[in-house]
């Protein structure tokens, strides 16, 4: 593995499962729609191309969805290069960023990382204004710019691979041998490398522990049944693809030691924001007596919700759930309610493991130690 600068590793070579990669000042996004049968790389290197790999969940998962974001705003910069003209008027530039910037937020609204990784690109752009004196921008100062802007999505990135080898070192003590069920797609797909839940997991297994994982197969995307069966396969873990209504039977049965999932949004008080069907499952390990982790680094955590009351939940497309590869499985003129989020109560939730550490309750207290002195 090929470390760069402060320890960091190159995140084209941190990880053999890659959701995106970066080459020649271009990304290349796994159209994970067409997983597991194709793997194809989709060129997102316009602003337009990159909302829509966002939008369409060509690449989907909190994490990864953050690292996109933020070097879409690169390529979205470094587009419109060629179409201004210098010097440039400063109030330009500012629009140029605020139509990047309107672009990128609406493309999918529960995941906070995009959002996160918006804040921290306009960060640097907005440090890079204020240092210039007034007056116009030359194509120089521009490239410097771009320059800046491409290293700290670089950084967004390496930051996250680093935070999940720390969630999996820490989690995966946490982990009993036996059964451990997981929803929806946590791994290298939905992360800038190695996973989040699925990083535990991957961990937990690496270390000699002998789990056995149950995969939800998470309708109607089947982030389950496509991209964690796929990434447990060529990780040689031990798994079986279950449908998601048998996950109480088998709990019932003791079949499951533990539940391990991610999050799209965690508000202050641990209330967490991840796919549908994630509620249900921690309404069932309750009722079982099966702990219930969360693995999400510190960007997914949103410090200005008092609760999960505010967290947005996405509503996607009926055609999603009417459909399947296609084809009508509903009868014609149906309707359906594909909600693509659920919040569960922090009450339900055993421990939250970050890259800072792992939280338990009270949450309200703990998250904030954790996440500013960790
Ligand atoms: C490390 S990914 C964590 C979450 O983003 C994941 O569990 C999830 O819900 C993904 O939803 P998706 O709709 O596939 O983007």
């Amino acid at each position: 593995m090929k470390k760069i600068k402060d320890n960091l590793i190159e995140p084209k070579e941190a990880d053999f499962i890659k959701a995106f990669y970066w080459e020649n000042s271009s990304l290349f996004i796994l159209d994970q729609r067409k997983l597991p049968l194709k793997e194809i790389y989709y060129k997102a290197n316009t602003l337009k191309k990159v909302r829509y790999s966002i939008k369409e969940m060509l690449v989907r998962g909190a994490p990864a969805i953050g690292i996109v974001t933020a070097i879409g705003v690169y390529i979205g910069l470094k587009e419109a290069q060629s179409k201004l003209t210098f010097p440039l008027a400063k109030k330009n530039l500012l629009s140029l960023f605020v139509r990047i910037e309107k672009s990128l937020s609406s493309a999918r609204p529960t995941a906070v990382n995009l959002f996160w990784a918006l804040k921290r690109m306009k960060g640097v752009f907005q440090g890079f204004i204020n240092k210039i004196p007034e007056g116009n921008l030359g194509q120089r100062a521009f490239e410097e710019l771009l320059k800046s802007l491409q290293k700290e999505a670089l950084s967004i990135w390496e930051e996250d691979i680093l935070a999940n080898f720390k969630m999996g070192e820490y989690g995966s003590n946490l982990l009993p041998e036996g059964g451990i069920l997981t929803h929806c797609n946590t791994g290298a797909l939905a992360t800038g490398g190695y996973g989040t839940a699925l990083g535990v997991i991957r961990r937990a297994y690496e270390k000699g522990k002998k789990i056995f994982i149950w995969v939800d197969e998470t309708r109607p995307f089947l982030q389950g049944a496509r991209l964690t069966a796929w990434e447990l396969s060529k990780l040689k873990i031990p798994y079986k693809i279950i449908t998601d209504n048998s996950a109480g039977y088998l709990m019932k049965k003791g079949k499951v030691r533990a539940i391990i999932v991610g999050a799209d949004r965690i508000a202050s008080n641990g209330d967490t924001a991840n796919k549908i069907g994630t509620y249900s499952l921690s309404v069932l390990a309750k009722e079982h007596g099966i702990p219930f982790y969360i693995a999400a680094p510190s960007s997914t955590f949103d410090l200005t919700l008092a609760s999960g009351e505010g967290i947005p939940v996405e509503v996607r497309n009926e055609k999603e759930v009417l459909t399947c590869k296609r084809k009508l499985i509903a009868p014609a003129g149906a309707q359906a309610m594909n909600l693509a989020f659920d919040v569960t109560p922090a009450e339900n939730i055993t421990a939250i493991i970050t890259e800072k550490g792992i939280i338990v309750p009270p949450f309200s207290q703990n998250i904030l130690n954790v996440l500013k002195n960790g």
